[in-house]
């Protein structure tokens, strides 16, 4: 296997939907399948928050959504537990600037996807000398589904970014939702990332089908 190209990975983070079951009321399978029919293209298995399950459930938990994932062709990411992304032979993970040396993850993870949160030039430089494939940057608009976020840095962050020279696949997160999205677009992202707006939707295959819609 090799590394990822960027071309393959900014398809891929167009609508990059992230979750664990905290952040939803109807079992968590249930939205994931329901998002993919409204066209996600990436998946994020996120346990954290009130109630998060841990250990052989949390395990449990990923594996059911790896299998869903992996039947619908889309790459299955886990967030922070680099342990539980290798015991499930996961895609890729996704680790923040406080989650461990992002050089040694790259090592222990091989060729899967790294992505790592960046918040500003000098985070994004290092990040990319350390192995990532992608930035998650934000949160560019108010959020509450994250207590400790940084403060927000607004869509254009991105472009700025862009102007100093960070050319690698990009994706925005932070209370992204239907009315905002086209700003993430405008602000030269390659693809947004969601909790609330899909977890929280009435229908989380109308959320993923309108906020894809806007790439279009
Ligand atoms: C795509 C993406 N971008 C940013 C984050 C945030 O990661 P982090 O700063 O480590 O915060 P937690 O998500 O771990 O609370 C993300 N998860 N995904
Ligand atoms: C994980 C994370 N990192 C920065 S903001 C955020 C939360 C995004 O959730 P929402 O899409 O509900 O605002
Ligand atoms: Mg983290």
């Amino acid at each position: 296997m090799a590394r990822i190209s960027s071309d393959k990975m900014r398809d891929y983070l167009k609508v990059y939907f992230i979750a664990g079951s905290p952040n939803s009321t109807n079992p968590l399978p249930q939205v994931l399948q329901q998002a993919i029919e409204g066209g996600v293209t990436l998946f994020q298995f996120r346990e954290k928050g009130k109630d998060h399950l841990q250990g052989k459930d949390k395990e449990a938990l990923g594996k059911g959504l790896k299998k869903i994932c992996k039947d619908n062709n889309i790459p299955f990411i886990v967030n922070d537990d680099v342990d539980l992304a290798i015991t499930l032979d996961a895609d890729g993970v996704h680790v923040g600037q406080d989650d461990g040396n992002v050089a040694a993850i790259r090592e222990r993870i091989g060729d899967r996807i790294l992505g790592v949160s960046a918040h500003n030039y000098e985070e994004a430089v290092q990040a990319l000398a350390d192995g990532a494939d992608y930035l998650g940057v934000g949160p560019v608009f108010p959020t509450d589904t994250k207590a400790d976020a940084e403060d927000v840095c607004g869509p254009d962050f991105i472009a700025e970014l862009r102007e100093q020279g960070i050319h690698v696949p990009i994706v925005a997160i932070g209370g992204i939702t239907e009315s905002n999205a086209d700003q993430v677009v405008s602000g030269k992202a390659d693809g947004m990332s969601v909790i609330s707006a899909i977890t929280k939707a009435e229908d989380p295959t109308v959320a993923a089908k309108n906020l894809l819609r806007v790439w279009k």
